[in-house]
């Protein structure tokens, strides 16, 4: 929060117009399958400089809802925008995924799979030392990735991510397989992109983790947004778990 002093310059309304524009704002958003509704009118508001946890259960639309904020599925309603923007394929070069597993060249090394990424993207051979480096994944010289553990793979679709150091981060479940250095890793990767004042989002159902990571909570269970704002409001006690479970049972009473 900025603030002023009484001896510091008044914030004209110019000042408060120059506030960065929210980095994902839905309105309404909506998906059916077959005419089964499985995301109902969510409005997500991502700000900047901060780590948004999705929480929800098994099957309640997370995943659908990150794809369609990445462009990888049509809404069939409502609207997306990023960086204060309509969504377009331009924004996608400020953001950063890694959505339902990692998806590698299983016969490429780590080092080979990032490099695809780099030439892609246009970036030079320095972006994927220092991803490599990020999550700890210099030591792998030429092993193939389809020889890696799952935690291993989780690291490179996490390096891949990183790579031309998105303004917005978005990982579904990233903690799979992680080991405990692993974990540690993510945690200072996130914190290192808000206090930059990039933004994350991060869809999981490991509680504890959200509670170490997230600024503010969105809950979506059965489709539909039950509650979103900041860490404190959600669980003022700070008990994650316990505010998951009453705020969805109270759904299904
Ligand atoms: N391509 C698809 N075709 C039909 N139904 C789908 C499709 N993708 C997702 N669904 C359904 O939409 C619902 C929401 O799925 P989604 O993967 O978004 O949930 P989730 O909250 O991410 O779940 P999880 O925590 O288990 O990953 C589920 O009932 C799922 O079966």
């Amino acid at each position: 929060m900025t603030t002023t002093s009484s001896h510091g310059p008044a914030q004209t309304p110019a000042d408060r117009h120059a506030a960065p524009p929210l980095t994902v704002e839905t309105t309404g958003l909506s998906r059916a399958f077959r005419g089964r509704a499985v995301v109902r009118d969510v409005s997500l508001r991502v700000r900047p400089g901060r780590t948004y946890g999705l929480l929800g259960p098994n099957g309640a639309g997370k995943s659908t809802t990150l794809k369609m904020l990445l462009g990888l599925l049509a809404p069939s309603a409502g609207r997306v925008q990023l960086f204060g923007e309509p969504f377009s394929r331009a924004a996608l070069r400020r953001v950063g995924a890694s959505i339902e597993g990692p998806s590698l060249y299983g016969h490429l090394s780590a080092r080979q799979n990032l490099r695809v990424h780099t030439l892609l993207l246009g970036l030079g051979d320095e972006h994927a030392e220092r991803a490599l480096e990020q999550v700890g994944l210099t030591g792998t010289g030429r092993a193939r990735a389809r020889s890696f553990s799952t935690g291993m793979k989780g690291r490179l679709a996490l390096a891949t991510a990183l790579l031309g150091d998105p303004d917005l981060l978005v990982l579904d479940e990233p903690q799979n397989g992680l080991d405990p250095e692993g974990i540690a890793a993510l945690r200072q990767l996130v914190s290192q992109r808000t206090s930059d004042g990039g933004s994350v989002v991060v869809s999981s159902h490991l509680l504890a983790e959200v509670a170490h990571v997230a600024d503010d909570i969105g809950l979506i269970v059965d489709g539909r947004l039950l509650f979103q704002g900041t860490a404190e409001e959600f669980a003022p006690d700070g008990d994650l778990e316990r505010a998951y479970f009453t705020r969805t049972s109270e759904r299904a009473a």
